[in-house]
């Protein structure tokens, strides 16, 4: 596929990534691009490297040899006030959502706040009341722990939480498993809203075929230790590779339905052909 993607559009560069745990490599020689403002949904098969690759981005992984260069800078280069200046433009909501249990939902939001930022409380407040009203909770969320919340609630708490320094770049490790397809449907509108209002660039690992279908602007899918292909749905039905047509024009795929006028309209009905 040509890329004409120009060097300013590029948020987070991966080059020739290669990770092992001792003998057991994972990711060989690994390349990827994510593009600024987009939402990139990243795939493959259970035990491929997905949360690996994540976590390597994360520098939560060594990795044996490669480079990744986020916003224009390489991680490795940069001296410890610019390490911590990258680390707040950067968001993360793991997998489950990890919040602290022993904290409420707006005690959660103003740590990374606490961690990284010299605010006074009142504004530290705002801010958390903010984030909660971004993330489509009801305001009294705010004083609720954890375990009373709905599984949609924490994962929603969990993005307040990533969004707290308002980063560039977020990443969500399967943010929608473990909702219903409503729960998930609506958490899928909020990122794409996020993107659209706040600029937002969304590295998203997901089974879900219907946020890949209905969210995602391009998909990477990882395969062999390495990013098999990158782009649109059309791409990935188009490209030959057993796992990825299986995946794309399974039965999962062809139940989802989109109306013909939307963007992968035609694609879909090419998936249930
Ligand atoms: N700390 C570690 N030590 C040794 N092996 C590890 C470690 N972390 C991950 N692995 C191995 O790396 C491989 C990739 O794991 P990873 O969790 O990234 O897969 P995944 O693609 O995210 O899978 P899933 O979709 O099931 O979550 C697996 O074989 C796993 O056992």
């Amino acid at each position: 596929m040509a890329d004409e993607t120009k060097n300013d559009d590029i948020i987070l560069s991966v080059k020739g990534v290669t990770v092992a745990f001792g003998e057991k490599v994972v990711l060989d020689n690994l390349d990827l691009d994510v593009r600024r403002g987009e939402i990139l949904g990243f795939v493959g098969a259970s035990g491929t490297g997905k949360s690996v690759l994540m976590r390597t981005i994360l520098k939560l992984v060594p990795r044996r040899s490669g480079s990744i260069s986020i916003l224009g800078h390489d991680y490795d280069s940069l001296d410890a006030k610019a390490r911590i200046e990258m680390d707040t433009r950067l968001g993360v909501l793991f997998q489950h959502g990890a919040l602290f249990s022993a904290l409420t939902v707006k005690e959660n939001i103003q740590l990374p706040m606490r961690e990284y930022l010299d605010l006074p409380q009142s504004m530290m407040e705002e801010f958390a009341r903010l984030k909660i009203e971004l993330v489509g909770l009801e305001p009294d969320a705010a004083d609720k722990f954890p375990s009373e919340l709905s599984g949609g609630m924490i994962k929603r708490a969990a993005l307040a939480r990533a969004l707290a320094l308002d980063p560039d770049l977020v990443f969500l490790d399967e943010p929608t498993s473990g909702l219903d397809p409503i729960g998930a449907a609506e958490f899928d509108e909020l990122i794409a809203r996020l993107r659209d209002t706040l600029g937002l660039t969304v590295y998203m690992v997901t089974h879900d075929l219907d946020s890949l279908f209905s969210v995602c602007d391009r998909i990477a899918v990882l395969g062999q230790k390495r990013v098999l292909v990158t782009g649109t749905i059309e791409d990935m039905l188009a490209f030959d590779d057993e796992w990825v047509q299986a995946y794309f024009r399974g039965k999962r795929a062809r139940t989802i339905v989109k109306p013909a006028s939307s963007g992968h309209g035609s694609t879909l009905e090419r998936a249930e052909a």
